[in-house]
């Protein structure tokens, strides 16, 4: 996961290749809920990990439920409705599938439980739901405002004599809600609601439960998705059109022992949309998708037929999808799109590059998701040079007037993970501009790794990957230096150094002296270098963590007397070209700006005095528990330099159009600072809006 203050996305030009996608974030917390409700124990494969999950698997810990967890496959021991730690403290994030269901449920089974979750929780709405729960004798009181949550659940007096009303047209995870919730009063002979029948059964005997929903239910794919997983777990809901669902009598919670969770389907619009308007990369088979087919029991699957009205060509099977491109540029759309509320999203960067204006319609419930959505979608889309109409229930979007119009833009993200998903893709923008993504790490909410899952896919334009170069000599910072500012904007990490350690330290095990006349023998090792840098700075040789032992001063003596060396340069040069891919790289070394990556957009030639890196090194050194004197050390560097800017081939020298950094005087931090400004400069973006 990227957890950047922003993420910038080169220019993007094609895709191709295979993606496999997290498990469905609704089937996931359902199947959870259910589990622990149910007796026995539940193993459940591909659960999604993510922030509404991990609310979630919490929440029922605290429970007192059983949770393990073994990668990908977690089991759940359920506590057969006997769910509940009193006095309990629940945070849930910004997950509706929790809140909500977990409301219901606790509510009903009754206890002190206090449920929250972040700021925007508590601004969404969930009166109609206390509202149904309350009319049925639950006791519910709101901590902050009326309607919203964190709420204070109590010991109910269920009173199950008519049906429970409930309205559907604000979210229809009030109507889930009592469908997962209400088996639990069946299950406890509690006196049960009235079907409406001439007599009724006696108090106390076990009778149909009813819900009937008042007004229009909104997002209703989502009542099936429900509704499927009730009956996976033994409760056969029936249901008379959309307004009325019957429980029946004696309904008992039955886990299915094992159960699958198939990827989300709102994730996969994304890449649906990525196969639709990108150009497949050549030498690819095109964009395949894994972990949900057309055969999905998840509503956003119909995500498929707008992106084919659009112009997608989309194939698939069980469990898999084929996206690629057909109408071009897309064709616009008009459409109603209350039955997949959240992938709707994706079709109003999809109208981008539409032929015309799109209109999406019957989406008022965005306004009530993870921030405003019609209002975040209007306002972002505008800043990429859309025309855009916000209506109170439909976004009306008319792509840029022509190339010149599309303009580079840092998009806010609202911690709204869709917002941030389906931004991306506008780095396809026919302008070659990049974009922005501010505050990348709010995907986590249901797709985590989503942007190295899209980097994996797709191809940027020719030279588009931007490099960063850190030069300088030894002992001046440069290491430190650029891994912190790959750190802070997310990019790969070339330490070009250590390929000249590496180069010396595999001579030394192969018994060559790091001299010319092994030059060709030292060139073949360098050019096979088995060597892997690891996310957590480590570097491997073989599998082998070298780290430690290639900052010897051996170590160095031999990399700078392998570096002289023409033919073992040559070698390296493919394999520092490698490390140039999405979504950028920061170089160090020292000719990382004159030679190996000449057209980088820019270079820092970093250097401090003699006497400042002398003692810089003594310092790593003695802290390392190496002894050694400054004087030594000062001769030693000075050498160096001497060696390595009198080389014949690529000496160190800064670069025509580097910036000099002279870090005698500044902290690592002020450093690092100053070449993130430098490199705000070469941005398009301006500076970066704080709230
Ligand atoms: O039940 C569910 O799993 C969901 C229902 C939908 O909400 P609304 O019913 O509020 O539209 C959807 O937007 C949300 O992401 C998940
Ligand atoms: C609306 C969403 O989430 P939630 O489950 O929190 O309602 C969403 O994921 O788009």
């Amino acid at each position: 996961m990227f957890s950047t203050e922003f993420l910038d996305l080169p220019p993007l030009a094609s895709a191709g290749g295979t993606v496999t996608l997290p498990g469905s974030k609704s089937i996931s917390n359902r199947v959870l809920l259910l589990a622990a409700l149910s007796g026995g124990t539940t193993t459940v494969h591909d659960l999604l990990d993510s922030d509404d999950t991990r609310v979630m698997l919490d929440a029922l810990q605290a429970l007192g439920c059983g949770v393990r967890r073994n990668g990908a496959q977690v089991q759940i021991d359920g506590l057969d409705g006997r769910l509940g730690v009193p006095g309990a403290k629940l945070f849930l994030g910004n997950a509706g599938t929790a809140m909500r269901p977990l409301t219901a449920a606790l509510a009903v089974l009754g206890g002190d439980f206090e449920l929250s979750g972040v700021p925007r929780m508590h601004e969404r709405p969930i009166g109609d739901l206390v509202d149904a729960l309350r009319q049925l004798g639950c006791r519910i009181d709101y901590l902050g405002n009326e309607g919203y949550p964190p709420l204070r659940l109590g010991r109910p007096a269920l009173a199950l004599d008519a049906p429970i009303r409930v309205r559907g047209d604000v979210s229809s995870q009030f109507l889930t809600a009592l469908l997962m919730a209400l088996p639990l009063a069946a299950m406890h002979g509690s006196p049960a609601t009235g079907t409406g029948a001439s007599s009724p059964p006696p108090e106390g005997a076990p009778r149909d439960i009813v819900i009937e929903v008042v007004g229009e239910l909104i997002s209703k794919p989502y009542i099936e998705i429900t509704l499927k997983l009730l009956a996976r777990f033994g409760i056969d809901v029936q249901r008379e059109g959309w307004q009325r669902f019957t429980i029946p009598a004696g309904a008992r919670y039955r886990s299915p022992g094992r159960i699958h969770v198939e990827a989300d389907a709102s994730s996969a619009s994304y890449f649906i949309a990525l196969g639709a308007l990108a150009a497949r990369t050549s030498g690819s088979n095109g964009l395949k998708i894994q972990g949900v087919g057309a055969d999905s029991i998840q509503g956003d699957i119909r995500f498929i037929d707008a992106a084919r009205l659009m112009g997608a060509q989309v194939t698939g099977g069980p469990n898999w999808l084929e996206v690629s491109r057909g109408a071009w540029p897309l064709k616009a759309i008009d459409l109603d799109c209350n039955h997949i509320p959240d992938a709707a999203m994706t079709l109003a960067v999809m109208a981008l590059y539409a032929d015309g204006t799109s209109t999406l319609r019957n989406i008022a419930s965005w306004r009530v998701k993870e921030t405003d959505r019609l209002a975040a979608m209007a306002a972002e889309l505008r800043k990429l040079g859309a025309t855009v109409e916000e209506g109170a229930d439909f976004l009306r979007v008319t792509p840029p007037a022509s190339v010149s119009h599309w303009k580079a833009a840092a998009v806010h993200t609202y911690d709204d993970h869709r917002v941030a998903m389906c931004f991306s893709l506008a780095a396809f923008n026919p302008a070659g501009l990049p974009v922005r993504v501010l505050d990348p790490k709010c995907v986590g909410k249901t797709f985590p790794d989503y942007f190295e899952a899209l980097f994996s896919v797709t191809a940027p334009q020719p030279d588009a990957v931007p490099v960063l170069c850190i030069d300088g000599p030894t002992a001046s910072g440069k290491g430190t230096l650029a891994a912190a500012v790959a750190e802070r904007l997310g990019y790969h990490l070339l330490d070009s150094g250590a390929l000249y350690r590496l180069s010396g330290l595999a001579a030394r095990r192969a018994g060559l002296e790091p001299e010319a006349t092994h030059a060709d023998a030292i060139a073949a090792l360098a050019r096979k270098l088995p060597v892997r840098f690891t996310a957590d700075h480590r570097v491997l040789l073989a599998g082998e963590d070298v780290t430690d032992l290639i900052r010897s001063e051996q170590a160095g003596m031999d990399a700078s007397r392998v570096s002289a060396l023409p033919a073992v340069r040559t070698a390296l040069v493919a394999l520092q070209h490698s490390c140039r891919t999405l979504p950028g790289l920061v170089a160090d070394g020292r000719d990382m700006g004159t030679v190996i990556f000449p057209g980088a957009r820019l270079k820092v030639y970093l250097t401090a005095s003699a006497a400042h890196r002398a003692e810089r090194r003594h310092k790593q050194l003695i802290s390392k528990g190496f002894s050694t004197t400054m004087e030594s050390l000062r001769a030693d560097l000075e050498a160096r330099d001497a060696r390595d800017s009198s080389r014949s081939v690529a000496p160190l020298k800064p670069a025509q159009d580097a910036l000099l950094l002279d870090n005698s005087d500044l902290t690592v931090d002020q450093s690092v600072d100053l070449v993130l400004s430098w490199w705000q400069d070469k941005q398009p973006f301006g500076a970066v809006p704080h709230d």
